[in-house]
């Protein structure tokens, strides 16, 4: 599985390449940047999920996280959103198919060949990352929206993974929202039953995950078009209060969906996963 890469840019004193590789998770090409800050090594890793409609590049050229990565001592890794190409199923809709994959393992046609994401992030990810950069082989997870709810989700499900994780405006329970509904009865079928394993709300209301993260950081702005019907953190939140899961959920006044937003606070959330990736 090699990496190939398709551009080099110096930036605070590091180096962000993009890079592209053939996966055996997918069955296509997938693209992803992968920052690296100044100095030897080897360095923590930090895995960035991207919301709907994003390819890697929407957090690699709006978040300007690589500042706060530069000075902790982080790599950050931004892969695509979905499997994509003329031999992948697709959907004219901005929420399902490329583009959207919601960091699950697809079962139903025409999605199951390619749709992998939840593998290709938790297994060929990881070990990729971890065979071709200096890292300590120790790394936690963000994301946004569709990605927030991938990296809530992620953690969760698989928290030997992950020393800690935080997300920006996250689809906090998607078998409760159109976006969800939609998406997850595509790629998994009509049994809500099996949705339920991919809802970070649900997950926390039934002790999945439970004693592995110390604190969960969340920022949400108030201004937020999608909050009241598609992310709703007060399920997540009340989820996490009735388990005794900590939960830090940041309503940030006057802050809407976009980049901006997340631009305003990544640097909180790389020195929140810095402090516990060096532990
Ligand atoms: N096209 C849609 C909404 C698209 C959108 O807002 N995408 C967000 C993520 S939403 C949840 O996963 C995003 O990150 N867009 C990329 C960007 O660079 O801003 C619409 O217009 O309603």
């Amino acid at each position: 599985m090699t990496l190939t890469t398709t551009k080099t840019h110096a930036v605070h004193g590091g180096t962000l390449r993009y890079l592209k590789h053939d996966s055996a998770a997918t069955g296509t090409p997938m693209t992803l940047s992968v920052f690296v800050p100044p100095g030897e090594g080897p360095f923590p890793v930090l895995i960035w999920l991207s919301g709907l409609t994003c390819t890697e590049d929407n957090f690699t050229t709006k978040a300007g996280a690589y500042g706060a990565a530069a000075e902790h001592g982080v790599i950050i890794v931004a892969p695509d959103t979905s499997p994509r190409g003329e031999g992948v199923a697709d959907d004219p809709a901005y929420d399902l198919g490329q583009g959207a994959g919601f960091y699950v393992d697809a079962t139903q046609a025409p999605w199951a060949p390619h749709f992998r994401m939840e593998t290709y992030v938790t297994d060929e990810l990881i070990g990729l990352i971890d065979a071709e950069f200096p890292t300590t082989k120790v790394r936690s997870i963000s994301g946004h929206s569709m990605g927030g709810h991938g990296a809530l989700t992620l953690a969760l499900r698989h928290p030997h993974l992950f020393r800690s994780v935080s997300a920006f405006a996250p689809i906090a329970s998607p078998t409760r929202c159109p976006w969800g509904e939609k998406a997850l009865g595509a790629y998994l079928g009509p049994d809500r039953t099996v949705w339920a394993d991919h809802d970070a709300t649900l997950l926390i209301e039934g002790g999945t995950g439970q004693g592995c993260f110390d604190d969960i950081l969340i920022d949400q702005g108030d201004a937020d078009p999608f909050l009241a019907d598609q992310l709703k953190p007060e399920l997540l939140q009340a989820a996490a209060d009735a388990v005794g899961q900590r939960i830090t959920l940041r309503i940030q006044p006057g802050y809407d969906h976009s980049y901006f937003f997340m631009a305003s606070f990544v640097a909180d959330h790389v020195g929140f996963h810095a402090a516990r990736l060096k532990d």
